[in-house]
């Protein structure tokens, strides 16, 4: 893949310094009740560049690689009838990196990015995108702003009717003066970068579910978006697709520089894939952070989802009784599992949002859980970091 330059694998970018303060951690201590937090700011900026067609686009410093656009959401809250969703939802995504939205089934993550997008309006709150308030603009304005986004939906959202050519030729059919000539180059180098070179004469109903996903990517590209957002991609694959739809996530990112949210069910993906992790439960973001801040966190629901354990506030229908929250407050808290190593590029480069295996625990005094990062061969990233990058970092 490309050519684009890229080197800053280091500390965690200037605006995720703002986690919490604590200091060394003892990991048997339950900390004190139940931390009601509804909403977490990570913000970076300002709702970052302009980013209507034309203004270059900023790149990550010392690197030649393009950066996204951030998103920056606040107080959004989102009803049907009486239903309320979530509420009060803040943070910030940030630009060029990759971020994960995970949460119970139900607690609205298929909501929030249609929230995004502008297919949802949300009844209060504001979602910021390179200058524009997306639940603000007007329907022409709206319909400029989603070049910005690619989409990937949970099945592909394919044309059944189309082969896989023109389902990923449509968004420049739609959307742009293109000729055909050129539609053409584009839509074989994304079927190309997703693995499907050879198959554009098939039907949706003819190839595999991980190749419809990958198809969904592929037309997700080719308006080179500054942001991906993507409704779990792995469902209903199984765990090699999974793996390689990830690193195709990983090798995307460090190529394009696009901003990545990924909403998923999967916790393996979770914890190696991105940058940045959140988890939406009780109606309200829990948590949002870097992977390392969230990976080590003792809050309750927090540890009991990203370690998938039964011992938690998560019940099977959303919320346990109240009567267990309390009688479980009793046992010693569970640790969090070891922080995995993060996924690299395949082709051994490193990202420029990807940072030092343990910097953010280290700058906040939190000790790592015992075996984080230590990968399949028995390597330890964290003393290994700076020899594999700074052999793999690619020259400028
Ligand atoms: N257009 C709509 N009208 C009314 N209710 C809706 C609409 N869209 C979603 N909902 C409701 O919003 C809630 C959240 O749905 P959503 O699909 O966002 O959940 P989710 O977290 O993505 O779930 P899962 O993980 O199971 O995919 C559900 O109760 C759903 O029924």
């Amino acid at each position: 893949m490309g050519t684009g330059a890229r080197s800053r694998g280091g500390e965690a970018p200037a605006g995720m310094r703002n986690g919490p303060g604590r200091t060394g951690r003892d990991w048997t201590r339950r900390p004190m009740g139940l931390p009601a937090a509804r909403s977490a700011s990570y913000s970076r900026g300002d709702g970052g560049p302009d980013v209507r067609r034309g203004s270059p686009r900023p790149r990550f410093p010392g690197t030649g690689v393009p950066m996204g656009v951030e998103i920056r959401v606040e107080g959004l809250r989102k009803s049907f009838g009486r239903q309320v969703i979530w509420e009060d939802v803040s943070f910030t995504v940030p630009a060029g990196e990759i971020s994960a939205l995970l949460g119970p089934s139900g607690t609205g993550k298929s909501v929030f990015l249609k929230n995004l997008v502008g297919l949802l309006r949300p009844d209060r709150g504001h979602v910021y995108v390179g200058g524009g308030d997306v639940p603000r603009l007007a329907e022409n304005r709206l319909y400029e702003m989603r070049r910005h986004f690619g989409v990937l939906f949970q099945d592909g959202a394919l044309f059944g009717s189309m082969n896989v050519f023109d389902n990923i030729a449509f968004p420049l059919r739609e959307h742009t003066r293109k000729g055909e000539s050129e539609i053409r180059r584009i839509v074989l180098e994304k079927m190309d970068m997703v693995g499907l070179a050879g198959s554009e004469h098939k039907l949706p109903g003819e190839i595999s579910g991980g190749m419809k996903k990958r198809a969904g990517l592929a037309r997700a590209l080719v308006l080179d978006p500054d942001i991906i957002l993507a409704d779990e991609p792995d469902s209903g694959l199984d765990p090699v697709r999974t793996a390689y739809l990830n690193q195709l996530f990983v090798d995307l990112n460090a190529e394009m520089g696009a901003t990545f949210l990924i909403v998923t069910h999967d916790i393996g993906t979770a914890r190696v894939l991105p940058d940045n992790l959140g988890l939406l439960f009780r109606r309200g973001l829990v948590m949002f952070g870097p992977r390392e801040m969230v990976l080590s966190s003792t809050h309750p629901a927090v540890n009991q989802f990203f370690n998938a354990r039964r011992e938690g506030p998560i019940g099977m229908a959303e919320e346990k009784d109240l009567a267990d929250v309390a009688n479980e407050a009793q046992a010693p808290l569970a640790m969090p599992g070891p922080i995995p190593p993060q996924l690299m590029p395949s082709d051994g480069s490193v990202r420029p949002s990807m940072r030092r295996p343990g910097a953010w625990l280290r700058e906040h005094g939190v000790t790592p859980p015992p075996g984080s990062f230590i990968d399949g061969q028995g390597n330890d990233w964290r003393a290994e970091w700076e020899e594999l990058t700074a052999a793999r970092r690619r020259p400028e």
